[in-house]
Formats: C-alpha cells, sequence, structure tokens
C-alpha cells in the first residue's frame, strides 16, 4: 500500500510510569506492511486519515492533513484507565499522496476491513469529513448487506452535497446514499447540530428525500435532552449497528476553532457526551471517526485535545470504565 505510513512511536509521549498510568505506556506502534497483527485481547484501533484534497476540492481552508498526528500528541498524555484486557493499537496512518482522494478512500476502506476482519473495534482521526465515505465502505464490506448500518454525524452540515459525482468532504453521505439507493439497500442517516446558516435549501430537499433524520443546532443542547435521547433511541433501535463521526465544526467554535469551516452558532461538548453514552449503552456501536480537525487554526491546542477527550470517553467507556 504506497499510501500509508506505519505507527511513528515518536507522537505518543508523556509522563513516565511504571504501570500503565498513562496513554502513551499503552499504545502499541503497529507497521501494517509487516506480519499482520492478530490482537488476542479486546482492542481499539486508532488509523489516522491524512488527508485535506477533499476539503480543497470544497472550496474549504486546507491543513486537516496534519490533523491525525496532531491528535494522537494530545492522547498520549492522557491517563489511561483501560482494564488491562483492553489493547491500545495506533495503526499508522492513510495517506493521501498529491490530490488522489479517490487512492485515500480505497486504502481507508480496506484497512478499516482489516481491522474489523481482526475484531478490533476503528477509531479513524481526519482528516476531511470524505473520511466518512471510505470509513463507511470498510465497515459494509466486512459486514455485508444484510446488516442494517446506522450512520449517527455529528456535525453543522449534512454533507449530502451531489458535486457532480466528483467526491469532495462535502460528498460522503450523497455518495452513501447514491450507493444504497443503486444497490436497493437502505440508507439510514442521523444527523446531529444542523444549521440553518450552514446548509442551503436543497440540501434540506436531498435530506428529505433520502430519509435522512436530523436535529437543528438551535434544539441539540442539554436543555432538550429529553427529545434528543427520544429521537436518538428510535434510530438506535431501528438499525442492527452503528457507525458515529464527529465532525469538529459542529462543535461552538469557542470549543473547536481548529477546523475550516468554524461554528460561532455550533453545539457544545455537554450534549455530544450525553448522546455517546446512550450509543455506547445499545451495545451497537462498531466505529468512530474524528473528521475536520486542523491544527494551523487551532488556538492552544484546545481542538486537537477535545478530539482527544472524546475518543478518550469513548474509549473508556465502551470498555466500562
Ligand atoms: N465537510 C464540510 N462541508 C461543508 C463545508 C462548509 C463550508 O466550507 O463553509 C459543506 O460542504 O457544507
Ligand atoms: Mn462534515
Ligand atoms: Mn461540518
Amino acid at each position: 500500500m504506497e499510501n500509508y505510513t506505519p505507527a511513528n512511536p515518536q507522537l505518543w509521549s508523556g509522563r513516565p510510569s511504571e504501570d500503565q498510568q498513562y496513554v502513551h505506556e499503552k499504545v502499541v506502534a503497529v507497521n501494517l506492511r509487516e506480519a499482520a497483527t492478530s490482537p488476542s485481547k479486546k482492542s481499539f484501533s486508532i488509523l489516522g486519515y491524512a488527508c485535506d484534497e477533499g476539503v480543497a476540492r470544497n472550496r474549504g481552508r486546507v491543513g486537516a492533513y496534519h490533523g491525525p498526528d496532531h491528535i494522537k500528541k494530545a492522547l498520549g498524555p492522557m491517563p489511561n484507565h483501560l482494564p488491562q484486557k483492553y489493547q491500545l493499537f495506533d495503526m499508522g496512518s492513510v495517506v493521501c499522496i498529491g490530490d488522489d482522494l479517490e487512492g485515500a478512500q480505497k486504502s481507508l476502506t480496506e484497512t478499516v476491513r482489516v481491522i474489523l476482519s481482526q475484531k478490533s473495534f476503528p477509531i479513524v482521526l481526519g482528516g476531511g469529513h470524505d473520511i466518512a465515505y471510505g470509513h463507511f465502505k470498510g465497515i459494509r464490506n466486512h459486514f455485508g448487506p444484510d446488516k442494517k448500518i446506522g450512520i449517527i454525524n455529528f456535525d453543522a452540515h449534512f454533507d449530502l452535497r451531489d458535486n457532480g459525482g466528483i467526491p469532495t468532504s462535502g460528498t460522503p453521505f450523497h455518495q452513501i446514499a447514491t450507493e444504497a439507493q443503486t444497490n436497493g439497500e437502505a440508507f439510514h442517516y442521523l444527523c446531529l447540530g444542523i444549521r440553518q446558516d450552514a446548509n442551503p435549501k436543497v440540501l434540506f430537499e436531498t435530506a428529505q428525500h433520502t430519509g435522512s433524520k436530523f436535529i437543528l443546532q438551535s434544539e441539540f443542547t442539554l436543555y432538550n435532552l429529553k427529545k434528543v435521547n427520544k429521537k436518538l433511541q428510535k434510530f438506535l433501535d431501528e438499525v442492527d449497528l452503528v457507525y458515529v463521526t464527529l465532525d469538529l465544526d459542529g462543535f461552538a467554535s469557542a470549543y473547536a476553532p481548529g477546523v475550516s469551516a468554524p461554528s460561532p452558532f455550533g453545539f457544545s461538548p455537554d450534549i455530544v457526551l450525553e448522546c455517546l453514552n446512550t450509543i455506547i449503552a445499545s451495545k451497537k456501536l462498531t466505529a468512530l471517526d474524528i473528521a475536520e480537525y486542523n491544527p494551523t487554526y487551532d488556538i492552544d491546542g484546545i481542538t486537537a485535545k477535545l478530539a482527544a477527550g472524546l475518543l478518550h470517553h469513548s474509549i473508556h467507556r465502551l470498555s466500562g470504565k
């Protein structure tokens, strides 16, 4: 695989301890070009998706190419509370070479399929939101067409653009919906945090005719937790498996300045954590990614810490901690 770089152990540093008190001491760096790892225990596999070609094609501000390494660096010094029986792998990164977005997505699909076939839990770090197309296809290819895979996207944007068949960071869910329709399969998509001032009418129409569900940003707050949970639970009940994709540009800029398209009126982390807890409690969560981290625009690394914190919360909840 040309567009792949093995895990760089130097990204993982922090305070030393005798007994894996910190995440950097728990992480095992993997080179997928060498003999395949076959994890014996329960495990999480962190994979980078170093690509901002989709953002460039979508007229956004580039920089997300460098996102994955910064998130890994922010996660390393955090405390490790994972039970011993859990392993945590850094699988390295899929990288986009030049403008070959399609090639990067293909490699992502194949790598996610391999991770799932090893019974590990994929956590992919972007990178533009075109991560979602490659990630979803890997899940779909592993589980096959009979499983109903629900996509839950925390985002200010639908990313349901029809760009004349040219993939960008704004098209992943349109691509998935179109392929599902071609194959006679259902499309299960729930978008949380949609901003009316960030999506044109045509995307609300596309959401409607693809059967997409959504909650507007103005309603996606802790004040509405009961309503949010009701809609979320209904969606969870209708699917077999869940893939969660967290677009950092859905968070208010105060929490996530390091993105291509900032959202001053975005949502806050508390409602996202509540929803993640509900999703994890369903026992259907199968894969997770964090998209659109752009270190060029970050302030004091807080967006990287937010991304690392979301990842930290998720793996600990998934492991029962
Ligand atoms: N992945 C991002 N998609 C957004 C970008 C919005 C913007 O650049 O302002 C979209 O296409 O709608
Ligand atoms: Mn998005
Ligand atoms: Mn977005």
